[in-house]
């Protein structure tokens, strides 16, 4: 029986232990793939970064294979960022098509992401997607096909204001994992729960916000990372940095896809018994707050999101050597 919580009254969850109950050896009979495939959606004209972020974390976890579906804008910066990632162009913003144009678009979107979809552990929606309509209306035809096939969705950034206002997309869906930051949380609470953030009776709120989208995972960032199912609330407050430049929750996102993949591999062995949503949740937001307290050990106020993702490596070695 795996438990989730330190011992005592305090919320504060077990995080390293839950690392190295869910990071898979490396072992030479395994082939590609085995380690995780994960997929993000997002990157427009706008924002490249963002993406790259995420998906390029997952790898530097130990993610496989790391794709991105993006707008044809973006591809070909993303790519240049680094060969590792697959990047798929398939995304259009209303800007650059024809009314006329967009249903036949609309449908290549789908057919592509599908000849891929049963492939992937676990979607990111939302780093980088930018708001644009029509974009979001092709991503809800992915999100939907995803849960078809139960695929696990990390559902962060622009993706959050999709759902926010469409709950349908992820409500009652267990594999769905919400990741939002001081705004989309706002956002979150007054949509759903028809009030103002509490911090006071935070534990309590975030349980009932869980529970009023149907059993999703969400993990709250902040000052103390909390994660809730609606059944079982933690937190994770160890590490962390003073720094708060943009793309941390970028990272979060990558390694949030990566680790709920491990532990539903874990879960389906019978090797731990926790929701391994909730697992994915914790190792993610322990490993990237390491990972951020190491840069700042080294960078200080220069610290940026990619002295982070280098200190991705060494923390894992540090917390669960090979
Ligand atoms: N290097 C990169 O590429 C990075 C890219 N990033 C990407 O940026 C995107 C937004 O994420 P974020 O974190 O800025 O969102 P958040 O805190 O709610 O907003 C702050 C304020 O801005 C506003 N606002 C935001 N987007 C808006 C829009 N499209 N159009 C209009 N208003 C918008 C918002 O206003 P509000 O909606 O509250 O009225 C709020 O006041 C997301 O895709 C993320 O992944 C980040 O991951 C960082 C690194
Ligand atoms: N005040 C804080 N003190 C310590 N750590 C924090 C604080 N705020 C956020 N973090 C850490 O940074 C991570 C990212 O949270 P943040 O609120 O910056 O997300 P975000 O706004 O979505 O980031 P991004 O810029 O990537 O969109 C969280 O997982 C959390 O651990
Ligand atoms: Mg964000």
């Amino acid at each position: 029986m795996q438990s989730v919580m330190s011992s005592g009254p305090s919320l504060e969850a077990d995080s390293v232990s839950i690392l190295r109950s869910i990071i898979p050896g490396l072992e030479s009979t395994k082939h590609k793939g085995q380690a995780g495939k994960i997929a993000v959606v997002g990157g427009c004209r706008e924002y490249t970064g963002a993406p790259y972020f995420s998906a390029i974390s997952a790898l530097k976890i130990g993610a496989d294979l790391s794709h991105v579906f993006c707008t044809k804008d973006a591809a070909p910066v993303i790519k240049s960022y680094s060969p590792e990632l697959i990047v798929h162009p398939i995304l259009e913003e209303s800007y650059s098509i024809r009314d006329e144009e967009k249903s036949s678009i609309s449908a290549k979107v789908i057919a592509e992401v599908e000849k891929w979809m049963e492939r992937f552990d676990c979607l990111v929606v939302g780093p980088g997607l930018g708001r644009d309509p029509f974009l979001l209306d092709c991503v809800s035809n992915i999100m939907k096909h995803a849960r078809e096939r139960n695929v696990p969705m990390v559902i962060d950034g622009d993706g959050l204001y999709l759902v926010t206002n469409c709950l349908d997309l992820v409500s009652g869906y267990p594999l769905a994992v919400l990741t939002p930051n001081v705004n989309e949380y706002k956002r979150l609470v007054q949509k759903v729960l028809s009030s103002e953030v509490n911090d006071e009776n935070g534990t309590d709120q975030l349980l009932s916000l869980a529970k009023g989208i149907g059993g999703v995972t969400i993990l709250r960032k902040g000052k103390s990372d909390f994660v809730s199912d609606g059944k079982t609330a933690c937190a994770v407050s160890i590490y962390g940095s003073p720094r708060r430049c943009g793309g941390q929750g970028d990272i979060l996102s990558g390694s949030v896809a990566v680790f709920l993949s491990w532990a539903r591999q874990c879960a389906a062995k019978g090797e731990v018994s926790m929701n391994p949503t909730i697992l994915g949740c914790v190792a993610g937001s322990a490993l990237l707050r390491y990972a951020a307290s190491m840069a700042f050990d080294k960078k200080k106020r220069s610290t940026l999101t990619g002295d982070i993702i280098e200190c991705l490596g060494r923390s894992l070695q540090e917390i669960c050597p090979v």
